[in-house]
């Protein structure tokens, strides 16, 4: 098994589609003011937007004056995914990421009233930091693990993946009569309550239960 997940973390680059799943937790919907979808609400990343541990800071994007915080659960996807079944989601994950969806929140609020779409809010160069890959056996309930996030110290952000709205396998499932889902895929799974704002010269962290825990400092754009 060891050897199965060395192998799966060579593959993962961090370069290919991410696929982020909006308004899984109620505890998010209700502090933003947001329905309860019936169906997993669903955006982008591009491959441009990652930014690993000790690569560099958070940039906030040219113009933004609310940054916003929201930790999630990465998903790896590890075999090719398309019109999979939930009972067989579970195999065609490698492994996992903690992830922090990067929000200009007053981008995003634009977009909202205007209809428009949310790359402004979502995409910006920095806007999906992400930890080391964790192999399958480093996880062994995804379904159950706390998710917790601190601005200077201070925790904002204190949730468990039980409270999902779609679970995993439904979310994996879903996506993929849409989306095919390719090895080294990201799926982002949602944010719980808490999210906040971030500015120049705050250092955020975030842990996934006691199994990693990632830093990052944040700089305005110069
Ligand atoms: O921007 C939002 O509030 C939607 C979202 O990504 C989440 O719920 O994780
Ligand atoms: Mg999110």
């Amino acid at each position: 098994m060891a050897a199965a997940s060395q192998n799966i973390s060579k593959f993962v680059q961090w370069g290919r589609k991410v696929v982020c799943v909006g308004r899984n937790y109620r505890d998010h919907c209700a502090e933003l003011g947001n329905a309860v979808p019936t169906k997993p609400m669903l955006f982008m990343k591009p491959a441009s937007s990652y930014l690993e541990e000790d690569s560099g800071p958070i940039v906030v994007p040219l113009g933004c004056k609310d940054l916003h915080h929201e930790v999630e659960l990465g998903l790896v996807i590890g075999s090719q995914c398309k019109d999979i079944k939930e009972e067989d989601v579970m195999s065609s994950i490698a492994g996992y990421a903690l992830t922090l969806d990067l929000t200009a929140r007053d981008f995003q609020e634009e977009a909202k009233k205007k209809g428009h779409p949310w790359e402004m809010a979502k995409c910006f160069d920095t806007a999906l930091p992400v930890s080391r890959f964790l192999s399958k056996e480093d996880i062994s309930d995804p379904q159950n693990i706390s998710l917790w996030c601190k601005v200077n110290g201070e925790i904002t952000q204190n949730g468990n993946t039980s409270d999902m709205v779609f679970n995993i396998p439904h979310l994996v499932s879903y996506i993929s009569r849409y989306f095919t889902l390719q090895p080294g895929d990201l799926v982002l799974t949602g944010t719980p309550a808490g999210v906040g704002p971030i500015k120049e010269g705050d250092i955020i962290s975030a842990g996934l239960g006691d199994k990693i825990t990632m830093k990052f400092n944040v700089q305005h754009r110069s």
